[in-house]
């Protein structure tokens, strides 16, 4: 008996679009990411990538356009659509003032878990993001790093359908790193999906199996990995689509030593 996969969409967006006063951040994008997929995004600073993930999300309020969920109308049914998500967003406060451990517990908590089954995977989370030593710690006092790691921890809690993670790998050491694309990697296997923002082209290239590059608030490509670089590699691609190589001119004063 041969299945037939589910044409449903993870995310799907249409006409998403963003304004902040005269800055258009995201210029009415529309995009699938299939279910089961390790979907990259990248582009260069400012392009509009947190915004668009933030407006899919439901943490933003676009000006236009949709966003669905698994089928699942994200602005329609906030809390139906963020049932089957897990968002690590950039920059976002986190409750600070408690240790690794309340943090994650709490995140599951939050999502209706029992106390017992929120304890135990916080446990296996932060020996899996190796937090265990530092889990009394406030995560205010934690590094950069160690709070993108708690952050993400709090995102798995709930073993979410898909993973939105902006920028995941920032300030994470390699070790560690390393440990968490297993993680993922592992995760879209068994049949999840993962969205990252990432700047680092040679991660997207050797992590995801998509990919669409945004600048200026606009798509400018999507789709499989090897549709978007074609022959050349992703940064290459990245580079030719993007622009903006300048050579140092006007900086002639930082060589006269
Ligand atoms: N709250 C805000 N108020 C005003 N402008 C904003 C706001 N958030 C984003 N912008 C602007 O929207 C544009 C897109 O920003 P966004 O943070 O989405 O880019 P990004 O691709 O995530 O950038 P980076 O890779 O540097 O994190 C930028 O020009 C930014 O200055």
């Amino acid at each position: 008996m041969t299945s037939t996969p589910d044409p449903v969409p993870a995310l799907a967006v249409r006409g998403l679009a963003k304004q902040f006063g005269r800055k258009t951040a995201v210029n009415g994008i529309s995009l699938e990411v299939p279910q089961g997929s390790f979907y990259g995004l990248v582009g260069p600073n400012g392009a509009g990538k947190t915004t668009l993930l933030s407006l899919a999300t439901g943490l933003l309020r676009p000006d236009a356009g949709s966003a669905w969920v698994h089928g699942t109308d994200v602005w329609a049914r906030p809390l139906e659509a963020k049932r089957l998500m897990g968002i690590l967003p950039d920059g976002v406060r986190l409750f600070d003032r408690l240790t690794g451990e309340q943090l994650v517990t709490y995140a599951g908590l939050l999502r209706g878990m029992d106390r017992e089954t929120a304890h135990s995977r916080t446990k296996d989370l932060l020996a899996a993001m190796d937090l265990a030593a530092d889990a009394g710690t406030l995560v205010v006092d934690y590094s950069a790093g160690m709070t993108k790691k708690v952050a993400l921890a709090s995102a798995l809690i709930h073993a979410p359908r898909l993973l939105v993670l902006d920028e995941p790998f920032e300030a994470v050491d390699p070790v560690s790193a390393a440990n968490i694309r297993d993680i993922l990697s592992d995760y879209v296997a068994a049949g999840g999906t993962v969205i990252v923002s990432s700047h680092v082209m040679d991660l997207v290239q050797r992590m995801c199996d998509h990919v669409a590059v945004v600048a200026g608030g606009n798509l400018l490509a999507a789709g499989t990995l090897d549709e978007v670089r074609g022959d050349t590699s992703l940064e290459d691609r990245f580079v030719s689509l993007v622009g903006g190589r300048t050579r140092a001119e006007g900086l002639e004063w930082l060589r006269t030593f």
